[in-house]
C-alpha cells in the first residue's frame, strides 16, 4: 500500500459556453456552500492502465470506471459528508472523475482542483490514498463564487499546474473524450480550441477499427504477425524474381533480345527466313552443346543428322516470331525470344544481346536450301552471331581423385572468394563432403541450420549423387568434372595410397594387378581407391572387372548418366585445352581459369610403367576405361563445336604464356619445389602415402597486393577449404578452434605439419557428429572412423 501527499498545484479549470452557464449555474446553487469529506473507488478496469501505456497517452479508451465506495472503516467518519454533499447529478461524475484521474496519473502525486462552473462547484483534493485498483481521496468543495460569472466563458481551457504529472496535459486531452460517457458533467469536458478539430472530425469505422486493433494488445500483435507475412510473402517474391531474372540471365532460361532492323526483317516472311539464318546460328551452337550432352553416344555423322533437326526446329520457331511480328505491322523493331530448356541445358550463358549480322547477300530466299544444309562443326564458326553472355556463379564440380582436380578447385576457389560467392562447403570445416559417403545435402555447413540462402559452387571431393545435390544447388548450376587415364591415374593412386588394405601386401603395382584381386576385398574400408575409382566417385558401382558379363550394360549406364547429370566433362591429359573449354562454358576470361599445377608428385616418387602393366589396369579397371574413352571422344567434339581447333590453339599459348609470367612474378624458384624446400608452413601441401607432394614459395621481392594474389593461387586445398570455411562461418570456426585446443596433448604431439592440429579439432568435432549424421547409413563403424580421418588426411590407411 502506498500513501502519497498530493500537493495542490495541480489546477484544472473547466468553462463552458454561456448559454449553458446559466442552466448549469442554476444547479450549482443546490449545492450546499462548503463541503468536505472523503470518496472512495475500486478501478473495475485494471487492463486499462496497461493499455494506455501501450497505446500512448492520446489513445481513445474507455476509461476505467472509479466506482464509488464507502470509505474504509477507519476512514467511516468521512461518509456522511459525501452522501451529503452529493445533491447534484454532476458532483458525483465530478468525484468519480477526480478519483480516477488521480489514480491513472501514476500514483496521483500532483494534487488537483477543479472548478466546475456548470456543475456550480470547485473541487478541491487534498490528501490520496492509492492501492493498486483503490484510490481515496480526501477532499473538500465549494460552491462557486460569483466572480466567475465574469470569466470568459466561450471558451475551453485547461492549464497544466506545476505538480510532476509528467505528460498529465497530453494525456487529459487525449482522453477528455471519453469521459463524456459519463454523461452530465463530463459532458463539459470538451477540449480547447486548437483540439476541438480532432473531436469535430467524424471517427470513420475504418479509423476506428484501426484504433481499437491498435489499442488492444492482442489485436496489435496481430497486425504485428500480418504485417511479417506480408514482408516475407513480399521478400520471397523478390528473391524469386531476382533469381528468375538471374537464372535467366545465366542461362536457365536465356531471353535473347535481337536488335533487328525492321525494314529488312519481319516484314515479310521472306525476311523471316532471313532471321532463321542468324537465329539459327545461335541455337545450333547451343544445341549442339546439348546434344552432346543428352546423347551417349555422338559421332561425327550423327551430329550433321542432329543439326539439321536443330534447324528444322528452330524454321517454326522463327516463323512463328516473324508471323508474331507481322501482325504489328512493322512496328516492331527488336524482339525478344525465350529459348526452349532443352536447347539452354548446357547453361552456356549465352544471355546477353546477340547482335545480328546478317546481311542481304548472306541470305538466300530457299528456306528448304538452308534446312539442307547441314553444318559440320567447323561450319559453326561462320554464322554470323556474335555472343557476348554473362558469366556463370552456379557451379557444381565433382572433384575425382588424382586427376588435377585440386587445381581446378583452386581455380574455383580463387573466382569465388574474389567476388564474394557463398561455396558450399562440408560440415564442421572438414575437406571432404563426407567421402566416401554418397552425398546427402546436410554434409554441407550450412543447410541444415539454414545459415545459407543461397549456395554458388560445391566443389569437395563427394561421392556424387544428383537428387542430393540438387536441393543443395541452384537448379541452373553448371555441373562439370574431370577424368584422367586410368593407367596413369592407377599408378598415382598406388603411390599416394599405399596403405589401404587391397594395396598392403602388394610390393608393386603389377603384383598387386597379377595377383587377379585376391587381395582386393570390396568391403573393407577404403579399398574403393584401388577399383574404378572414377566410377566410384560418380556414385556407381565399382566393383566391375573386364570380364563381368555385364560391363558393358554397366558402363553405358554409367555413361549415360554421366551425360544426363553433367554438361562438361574434362580430360586431365589435356589440362589446357581443358580450361579453354570450361572458360567458354562458364563464360569466363582467360585470367579466370589460370593456374599452377597443385598436388603433383615429386619425380623421386614417379614410377614408369611397363605396357603391359598399362593393359593389366584397363583390365582391371575397365569400367573406368570405357568412361574415360568415351568422354575422350566427346571431349573432342566440344572442342570442335565450342571453340574450334585454331581457336583453341590460339587461347592455349595466350594460356601459357598469362601462366608463364605469374610464374615469373610469383614464385620463388619459378617452379614446383619439394615439400622440406617449402618456407611457408601455411603454403606445404598435406603429405600422404608413398608420394612426395610439391609446393611452391612465394617470390619475396612483390607488393603486398601481388603477393596476396600469388598466394592464392599456391595455396593447398586443405589451407583454402579452411580459410573460405572462417571467412564463411566466422562463429562455427571459433567454436571448432575451441574444440582443436581441448584435443589430447598426446595427439598433437605427432602433429608434424601445421594442419594437424586443425585437423584434429575437426576429427574431435566430427566424432560426435557422425554419431547423428551417419546414424541411419549402413556404414561399418571402422569406415565411419577411417572416413573421419581420410576426411581429414590425417590417418588414411
Ligand atoms: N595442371 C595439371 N595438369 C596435369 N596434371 C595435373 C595438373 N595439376 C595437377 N595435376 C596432377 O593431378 C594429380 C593430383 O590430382 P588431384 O589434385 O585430383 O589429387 S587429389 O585427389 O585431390 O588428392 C597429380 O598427379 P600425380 O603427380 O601423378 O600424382 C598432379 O600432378
Amino acid at each position: 500500500m502506498k500513501e502519497k501527499n498530493l500537493r495542490t498545484d495541480e489546477s484544472i479549470k473547466l468553462f463552458k459556453p454561456k448559454s449553458e452557464y446559466n442552466k448549469h449555474k442554476r444547479m450549482a446553487d443546490a449545492i450546499p456552500p462548503v463541503n468536505h469529506g472523503v470518496a472512495c473507488g475500486q478501478v473495475s478496469d485494471l487492463k486499462w492502465d496497461r493499455q494506455r501505456r501501450l497505446c500512448g497517452p492520446k489513445a481513445r479508451l474507455t476509461p476505467p470506471k472509479v466506482s464509488l465506495y464507502p470509505p474504509p472503516p477507519h476512514q467511516e467518519r468521512h461518509r456522511q459528508h459525501i452522501i451529503d454533499a452529493d445533491l447534484a447529478p454532476g458532483k458525483a461524475s465530478l468525484i468519480q472523475y477526480m478519483t480516477t484521474l488521480l489514480y491513472t496519473k501514476e500514483g496521483a502525486e500532483g494534487g488537483a482542483v477543479i472548478t466546475s462552473v456548470s456543475a456550480g462547484i470547485k473541487m478541491k483534493v487534498t490528501r490520496a490514498l492509492t492501492w493498486p485498483s483503490y484510490i481515496c481521496i480526501k477532499l473538500r468543495f465549494s460552491q462557486l463564487s460569483p466572480r466567475f460569472e465574469s470569466e470568459r466563458v466561450n471558451d475551453t481551457e485547461l492549464r497544466r499546474g506545476k505538480g510532476r504529472g509528467g505528460r498529465r496535459q497530453d494525456w487529459d486531452r487525449g482522453d477528455r473524450r471519453s469521459w463524456s460517457r459519463d454523461g452530465g458533467f463530463a459532458e463539459m469536458l470538451s477540449p480547447p480550441r486548437r483540439w476541438r478539430w480532432i473531436r469535430d472530425q467524424p471517427v470513420s469505422s475504418v479509423t476506428s477499427c484501426v484504433r481499437r486493433a491498435l489499442c488492444s494488445r492482442h489485436h496489435y500483435l496481430l497486425i504485428l504477425l500480418v504485417l511479417l507475412v506480408v514482408c516475407i510473402a513480399i521478400q520471397t517474391f523478390v528473391a524469386h524474381q531476382a533469381r528468375t531474372s538471374s537464372s535467366d540471365k545465366l542461362t536457365g532460361h536465356p531471353h535473347l533480345r535481337f536488335t533487328v532492323n525492321k525494314q529488312y526483317l519481319f516484314s515479310t516472311l521472306q525476311n523471316a527466313q532471313k532471321g532463321l539464318h542468324s537465329e539459327s546460328s545461335l541455337a545450333i551452337k547451343q544445341d549442339a552443346w546439348s546434344q552432346r550432352t543428352a546423347e551417349p553416344h555422338h559421332q561425327r555423322g550423327a551430329y550433321g543428322k542432329a543439326s539439321a533437326n536443330i534447324l528444322l526446329r528452330h524454321v517454326d520457331k522463327i516463323i512463328n516470331l516473324a508471323t508474331g511480328v507481322q501482325t504489328e505491322s512493322g512496328k516492331v523493331s527488336s524482339g525478344k525470344l525465350r529459348l526452349s530448356k532443352h536447347g539452354n541445358k548446357l547453361g552456356l550463358g549465352l544471355t546477353g544481346s546477340f547482335v545480328l549480322y546478317s546481311s542481304r547477300n548472306d541470305l538466300t530466299a530457299d528456306t528448304d536450301k538452308q534446312i539442307s544444309h547441314t553444318p559440320t562443326p567447323s561450319s559453326l564458326h561462320r554464322f554470323h552471331a556474335k555472343a557476348t553472355c554473362q558469366p556463370k556463379s552456379h557451379i557444381v564440380f565433382l572433384k575425382t581423385h588424382k586427376t588435377a582436380s585440386s587445381t581446378i578447385l583452386n581455380i574455383l576457389y580463387r573466382y569465388g572468394e574474389s567476388r564474394n560467392l557463398t561455396f558450399a562447403l562440408p560440415l564442421n570445416k572438414h575437406s571432404q563432403l563426407f567421402y566416401p559417403f554418397r552425398f546427402a545435402s546436410h554434409f554441407v555447413e550450412g543447410v541444415s541450420n539454414r545459415r545459407v540462402r543461397e549456395f554458388h559452387i560445391m566443389c569437395n571431393h563427394m561421392r556424387f549423387r544428383k537428387s542430393e545435390v540438387a536441393k543443395v544447388m541452384p537448379e541452373d548450376s553448371f555441373y562439370f568434372s574431370i577424368l584422367r587415364h586410368p593407367v596413369a591415374m592407377m599408378e598415382s593412386i598406388f603411390i599416394y595410397y599405399r596403405s589401404i588394405p587391397a594395396f598392403h601386401r602388394a610390393h608393386s603395382l603389377d603384383e598387386f594387378l597379377d595377383s587377379n584381386g585376391r587381395n582386393y576385398n570390396s568391403s573393407v574400408t577404403n579399398n574403393h581407391y584401388a577399383h574404378n575409382i572414377l566410377a566410384f566417385d560418380f556414385g556407381f558401382d565399382n566393383n566391375v572387372t573386364a570380364d563381368a558379363k555385364d560391363i558393358e550394360e554397366k558402363s553405358s549406364l554409367a555413361i549415360v548418366a554421366i551425360e544426363r547429370e553433367f554438361h562438361l566433362i574434362l580430360i586431365s591429359e589435356y589440362f589446357d585445352e581443358s580450361m579453354i573449354l570450361l572458360k567458354h562454358a562458364l563464360c569466363w576470361s582467360l585470367e579466370d581459369v589460370v593456374s599452377f599445377k597443385l598436388n603433383s608428385r615429386s619425380e623421386r616418387t614417379r614410377r614408369p610403367l611397363l605396357p603391359n602393366t598399362a593393359e593389366k589396369i584397363k583390365r582391371w579397371n575397365a569400367l573406368d576405361w570405357k568412361i574415360y574413352l568415351h568422354f575422350n571422344t566427346t571431349f573432342w567434339h566440344k572442342v570442335d563445336t565450342l571453340v574450334g581447333r585454331e581457336q583453341m590453339e590460339r587461347e592455349i599459348s595466350q594460356l601459357r604464356v598469362l601462366q608463364a609470367e605469374l610464374a615469373k612474378t610469383c614464385l620463388k624458384d619459378g617452379g614446383a619445389v619439394d615439400p622440406s624446400q617449402i618456407k611457408d608452413a601455411g603454403l606445404k601441401p598435406f603429405q600422404y602415402g608413398a608420394a612426395v607432394i610439391q609446393g611452391y614459395n612465394l617470390n619475396p621481392h612483390i607488393d603486398r597486393q601481388t603477393k596476396a594474389k600469388c598466394q592464392r593461387l599456391i595455396t593447398p586445398e586443405l589451407q583454402y577449404t579452411d580459410r573460405l570455411y572462417t571467412q564463411q562461418f566466422p562463429d562455427l570456426a571459433a567454436k571448432l578452434r575451441q574444440a582443436t585446443r581441448m584435443v589430447p596433448a598426446q595427439r598433437q604431439h605427432s602433429d608434424r605439419t601445421g594442419m594437424m592440429a586443425m585437423a584434429l579439432g575437426r576429427e574431435a568435432h566430427h566424432r560426435q557428429f557422425k554419431r547423428r549424421t551417419f546414424s541411419n547409413q549402413k556404414a561399418p563403424t571402422s569406415a565411419l572412423l577411417t572416413h573421419t580421418e581420410s576426411n581429414n588426411r590425417i590417418n588414411m590407411p
